[in-house]
């Protein structure tokens, strides 16, 4: 898929005129969903390329750099959820990470670079559904993985691949050919390890990692700790403060979930209590999210990258506003589970 020249000559004086930073954009908590997707999300995704010094390390040129942005956001459909601006926010999150703590101490320049890269790619072409869903409905996408498990994240990484081959948008064409092929197949780990059933099956590993310390030299703690990383940044709009997250969870995750549950009624199948919009209670959902998932992973991520300390501590304040809104509705008689004031 070629972006027309007049498109990118546009996007081009674009990175360069607007590239006006919004206060605090290198903050953990910054409110990323502030940020209008048409015009100045491009540039200041490119602004993260260079403020993490990656243009100049990889000698990137602003031509390809931004081709290479545009075929992404391109990429993208527009589900509730997870569309170009998700994937933005979660280039973010590691972007503001690498600005809270030195990550030299954790990833090498590769790994940097592609795990910038996976966040903007990880989940390419989604269509608002579920790995479950694709295999319930003999999905073309489930024909072709299945077998090998996370779906979906095995199509985002050929997604990538395919704007990585196509010219003139590739940015590591300029790496030798060793680094070449350890940032691709970086690339590629990091965004299998988006599938949250994969960091289920790891995450004893990184519990154990985390007690016993991280050893640079040791390859599989990259692994590990890569993992820990991205699964942080693809769920790290639960961080935010509870104005934006408690929002973006129920207008833009649950409508998905929602949308998935009617789809399997029509296919005569039972949702999970997730994904019924007659039965979902998102305050306890949430609640039960957070002691199952968040609050270990992040947990874990703090203990190996202390100065993220900020990112426990909005967690732990949204748990107690979800908890509040749970009591509230326990209260009340036919209270509406998916509606919510802001108890803030
Ligand atoms: C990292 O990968 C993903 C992929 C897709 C999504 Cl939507 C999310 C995500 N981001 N925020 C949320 C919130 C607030 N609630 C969620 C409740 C359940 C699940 C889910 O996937 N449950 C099945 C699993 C346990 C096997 C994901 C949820 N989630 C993360
Ligand atoms: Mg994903």
């Amino acid at each position: 898929m070629q972006v027309p020249q007049t498109e990118l000559d546009g996007a081009l004086q674009e990175v360069h005129i607007t590239c006006t930073l919004p206060p605090n954009f290198s903050s953990l908590l910054f409110p990323t969903y502030i940020v209008e997707e048409e015009s100045k999300s491009i540039s200041l995704a490119y602004h993260m390329f260079e403020d993490l010094g990656l243009i100049n390390r990889w000698q990137f040129s602003h031509q390809t750099l931004t081709r290479f942005l545009l075929m992404v956001k391109r990429g993208y459909r527009d589900p509730p959820y997870h569309n170009w601006m998700h994937a933005f926010c979660v280039g973010h999150f590691f972007y503001s990470l690498c600005k809270a703590v030195d990550i030299s101490k954790y990833m090498t320049d590769i790994e940097v670079l592609a795990m910038l890269i996976a966040c903007f790619c990880h989940d390419l072409d989604h269509r608002g559904t579920t790995n479950a869903f694709q295999v319930a409905s003999r999905s073309v996408l489930a024909c072709l993985y299945s077998s090998e498990g996370s779906v979906m994240e095995r199509h985002h990484f050929a997604q990538t691949f395919c704007i990585l081959n196509t010219s003139g948008c590739n940015i590591i064409e300029c790496l030798d050919t060793e680094n070449y092929k350890t940032c691709l197949d970086n690339i590629q780990k990091i965004i299998l390890a988006t599938d949250l059933a994969q960091h289920l099956r790891i995450i004893s590993q990184q519990k154990e990692m985390a007690a016993t310390g991280y050893d640079f030299n040791n390859p599989h703690h990259h692994f590990l700790l890569l993992s820990l990383v991205i699964t942080s940044c693809d769920l790290s709009i639960n961080v935010k403060m509870f104005e934006e997250s408690s929002v973006i969870v129920r207008d833009h995750i649950y409508s998905e979930f929602f949308s998935e549950g009617d789809m399997e009624k029509e296919l005569g199948r039972t949702p999970m209590q997730q994904n019924d919009r007659k039965k979902a209670c998102i305050p306890s959902l949430q609640i039960k999210f957070n002691d199952f998932i968040l609050a270990p992973l992040y947990t874990l991520l703090i203990k190996l990258l202390p100065p993220a300390q900020i990112v426990v501590d909005q967690l732990e304040e949204n748990r107690l506003i979800w908890e509040s809104i749970s009591i509230k509705h326990n209260q009340e008689e036919n209270h509406n589970c998916v509606k919510y004031d802001n108890y803030t």
